[in-house]
């Protein structure tokens, strides 16, 4: 494991234990199995805070206090050692409140352990959909916050860290809370690391079904927008409630899009909404990150917005943005275009009016486009 933090800053050596400072000062230290084994009551079930593909992670406390998160990767073949070995060495790069930064981990012995500090809500996903779900703690504010906070932790790792880092693994599960439930990207083991002046790269694909952009999951082209296309999913599902695909009774599946799509088309914004909001939301809002979610989830990657310009529209910092506004169609023109299409159904029009015309038109086929090729995710 050397390797994996050569690149990450200078060592030292603190009260005998080791410190590693990476260059934006973010420190961590390296744990004893013992340590470890003692705060976590020798990783016990009692404490198993979750388990994903790579192992379980347990809740524990250090004996100073502090309250953590131990994951444990699963027997160390060379697959795992490389999870270790990304997660640790993207984790010394990045240091943003809204990215769950490294604070330790312990690669002694045979058994491969990353330390994280505990974040007392959990993860996104236990609110929209697990133990936490009858409880409706997410109100409109907490999911508004949750959006960006998780938007602005992407937009670090593709736009300010070098070289820049797509995560390929944006989920609800991966979006863990804090006491203030304010959100923190995890899990950077599939992350990659992309050479300054290189736009995309042709890899496996990693990731889970249902937040998968297509030309990911069919081609394994990787580049920031497959991140994007994968917020967007998250959006949807924080603004809907709803998971990413669903079973439907007799077993067929449907996509988040494939659900939307039809409400979308329709203008009826309401009806989108998580109904465990009981109508409490802001509408502007709701509207503004419908259009977000829209734009990120386009099938051609190239028309998908890039993070900076999500956060800037959720925020309302920039809420028709130049960008935006010439790049791609949002949402808030279709009820216009809609009167417009009432009032005009042929295409000989005042040359004055062209411009609508054309714009209409082809923005209601642009919006329709990415969704009916959503057909795409049952491939996955
Ligand atoms: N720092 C943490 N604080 C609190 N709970 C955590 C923390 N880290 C992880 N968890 C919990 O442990 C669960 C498992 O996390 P893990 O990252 O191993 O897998 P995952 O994201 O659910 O799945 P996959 O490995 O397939 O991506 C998470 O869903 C979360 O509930």
């Amino acid at each position: 494991m050397g390797s994996a933090f050569s690149c990450c800053g200078s060592e030292k050596v603190e009260e005998g234990l080791t410190t590693i400072t990476t260059p934006n000062n973010a420190t961590w230290r390296i744990f004893t199995y013992k340590e470890l084994h003692t705060a976590t009551n020798g990783f016990s079930d009692d404490n198993k805070l979750g388990e994903g593909g790579f192992g379980s992670v347990y809740w524990g406390r250090t004996s100073d206090g502090l309250q953590i998160a131990v994951k444990k990767l699963k027997a160390m073949n060379s697959k795992a050692e490389m999870e270790f070995a990304v997660e640790v060495e993207v984790l010394g790069r990045v240091r943003h409140k809204n990215l769950l930064g490294l604070r330790g981990y312990c690669a002694g012995t045979d058994q491969r352990l990353i330390v994280y500090d505990y974040m007392p809500n959990l993860s996104l996903l236990s609110h929209l959909h697990g133990q936490y779900a009858g409880e409706v703690q997410l109100d409109w504010k907490r999911r508004m916050k949750i959006a960006i906070g998780s938007a602005e932790g992407i937009l670090y790792l593709h736009h300010e860290v070098t070289p820049h880092i797509i995560h390929r693994d944006i989920k609800a599960s991966n979006v863990l809370l804090d006491s203030d439930f304010e959100p923190l990207v995890a899990d950077f083991g599939f992350a990659k690391l992309i050479p300054e002046g290189v736009s995309h790269m042709t890899t496996r694909v990693k990731g889970t079904l249902g937040y998968l952009a297509p030309e990911y999951a069919m081609w394994g082209k990787v580049s920031e927008s497959c991140d994007v296309y994968s917020f967007g999913i998250l959006l949807l599902e924080i603004l809907t409630g709803r998971k990413p695909i669903e079973k439907l009774p007799g077993g067929v599946k449907r996509t988040i899009t494939e659900w939307a799509e039809p409400l979308i088309v329709k203008g009826k914004f309401k009806e989108l909404v998580d109904p465990k909001l009981r109508g409490d939301f802001d509408e502007n809002q709701l509207k503004q990150a419908i259009n977000v979610a829209v734009l990120c989830v386009q099938s051609e990657p190239e028309k998908r917005p890039n993070m900076k310009e999500v956060v800037n529209t959720l925020t309302g910092y920039d809420p028709r943005g130049k960008v935006m506004q010439t790049r791609i169609e949002t949402l808030a023109y279709k009820e216009e275009l809609l009167a417009f299409d009432q009032t005009t159904d042929d295409d000989d029009r005042d040359p004055g009016n062209q411009e609508l015309g054309v714009f209409g038109h082809t923005k209601v086929q642009k919006m329709r486009a990415p969704y009916n090729q959503f057909g795409d995710q049952k491939m996955h």
